[in-house]
């Protein structure tokens, strides 16, 4: 059966003592306090992957994310980072077409979808994001923009490798605005993009996948959000970056 995640991306933020501190804090919190079975993953910056992964040591319920990846294996590629270097500092997931790659580094579905078999290949599990923007929505296009993304970046794989995606559903018009989808949009949305999959590969296989949300996820609305069937989770930007916030996001499955 699928997985409650919680996901905490902390983008580009927080130098590396203040991401230790907050990494600690979380683990402390998650070990004390956090009686679910949820998986806890720490998306820090890469500069910070090395000294979060040794925070987290042996943990079984905390795990270690990265942003982003290169689809290419290795070479001359500049500033770039491979799956197989994120791989050697104990990386399990990786987070492929975050509506801020999309958008400001004009990252698009092809890319993405060579990206999320680059991770594949390395054995590590893509967290692959799709979403619409605010006019999308408001043209009630927002089916077919997420269906394009989700069929265009994904349904090459094979069986055996979708099983091994988590989704995260993000409408850009809720990221970092402090404007929430209703519990009734996502689960929409999800239950939408659940049976995309279902039609493509079969139900047995969608009904494995974790579909996480994000997009102002808070303490305050988590809980709600987490007990739509169709939501097995958040990816969670700013409220990641409170050990307190993000403790209690993780409390509410
Ligand atoms: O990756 C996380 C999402 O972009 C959500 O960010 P947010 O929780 O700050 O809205």
């Amino acid at each position: 059966m699928r997985k409650n995640i919680a996901a905490g991306n902390w983008k580009m933020n927080l130098d590396l003592a203040s991401g230790k501190k907050l990494a600690s804090e979380v683990i402390n919190m998650v070990n004390d306090e956090v009686q679910n079975d949820a998986e806890v993953i720490l998306i820090p910056p890469f500069t910070h992957l090395t000294v979060v992964k040794q925070l987290i040591g042996s943990s079984t319920s905390v795990h270690l994310g990265a942003q982003n990846c290169s689809d290419q294996k290795g070479g001359a590629f500049t500033g770039e980072i491979s799956t197989e270097m994120l791989q050697s500092v104990g990386v399990e997931y990786v987070v492929v077409g975050h509506s801020e790659r999309r958008e400001i580094f004009g990252e698009d579905n092809a890319l993405l979808a060579a990206k999320t078999k680059a991770v594949l290949a390395q054995g590590l599990k893509p967290i692959y994001c799709c979403g619409e923007k605010l006019e999308t929505r408001e043209a009630n296009q927002h089916f077919d923009l997420n269906k394009a993304q989700i069929e265009e970046g994904l349904f090459d794989l094979s069986k055996a490798d979708i099983q091994k995606v988590v989704i995260a559903y993000e409408p850009v018009w809720a990221i970092g605005t402090g404007v929430t989808a209703s519990s009734d949009q996502a689960q929409e949305m999800h239950q939408f993009i659940r049976g995309l999959i279902a039609e493509k590969y079969d139900q047995e296989t969608a009904d494995g996948i974790s579909i996480l949300y994000g997009g102002s996820v808070k303490p305050d609305n988590a809980k709600e959000l987490f007990s739509q069937p169709d939501v097995d989770g958040g990816l969670v930007g700013g409220a990641s970056l409170k050990s307190r916030d993000f403790t209690d996001i993780i409390k509410s499955f």
